[in-house]
């Protein structure tokens, strides 16, 4: 069956993976000798964390936060709702907070302070996707995979509407050809 919506390819499977190699490498540069926690915010940052994880050289620990921005529609409602907490404590770990796009920024402008005063070691963000032109507030960014201009994108985690995170690619969705 094909898909509902035209889909086009903006970054290829092969970028993805060589890009992901890239940010593996630098993060097991930089916490040599240390041992990593990677927070993955469900749902869209599955694909991405999976594959970084593969890619890091340091003993990493992974776990799992949601939070919901965007129901079904494809802005930002603003709402920033905890749907799944940690199952660990972070406390004295180093973290790196693991995510599919920054946006408007909303989501981890809220997180991270929570996040902060569970007193890790340290904390960072690092993003496959950043869209600059979207940010409504200020996000400290350590690691990212690419700067994309404002369209609404989906597959390797992201979805539209919980469609497409399979897709092996980013692709730009369509919706203007919606029937
Ligand atoms: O809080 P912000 O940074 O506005 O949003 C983060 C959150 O929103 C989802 N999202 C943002 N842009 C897209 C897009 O182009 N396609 C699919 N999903 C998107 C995503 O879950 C981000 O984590
Ligand atoms: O689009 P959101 O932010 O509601 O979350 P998810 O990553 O689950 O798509
Ligand atoms: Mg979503």
């Amino acid at each position: 069956m094909s898909n509902k919506h035209k889909i086009s390819v903006m970054i290829s499977e092969d970028k993805l993976q060589e890009k992901i190699a890239e940010i593996g490498a630098k993060i097991s540069a930089d916490y040599e000798g240390k041992e990593i926690k990677l927070i993955c915010i469900l749902k869209g940052s599955i694909f991405f964390c999976c594959e970084l994880a593969k890619r890091i050289t340091v003993p990493v620990k992974i776990d799992f936060m949601q939070t919901s921005s965007y129901g079904s529609g494809t802005t930002s409602s603003g709402n920033i709702v905890i749907k799944k907490e940690l199952d660990e404590s972070i406390e004295g770990e180093h973290v790196i907070v693991v995510e599919d796009i920054i946006d408007s920024g909303n989501t981890l402008f809220r997180l991270m302070p929570m996040l902060e005063e569970r007193n890790p070691a340290d904390i960072c963000i690092c993003t496959l996707l950043d869209k600059p032109d979207r940010r409504e507030v200020d996000i400290d960014v350590k690691y990212n995979g690419f700067n994309i201009p404002d369209e609404f994108v989906v597959g390797y985690g992201l979805d539209y509407d919980q469609m497409y995170r399979n897709l092996p690619f980013i692709g730009v969705v369509h919706l203007d050809d919606e029937n």
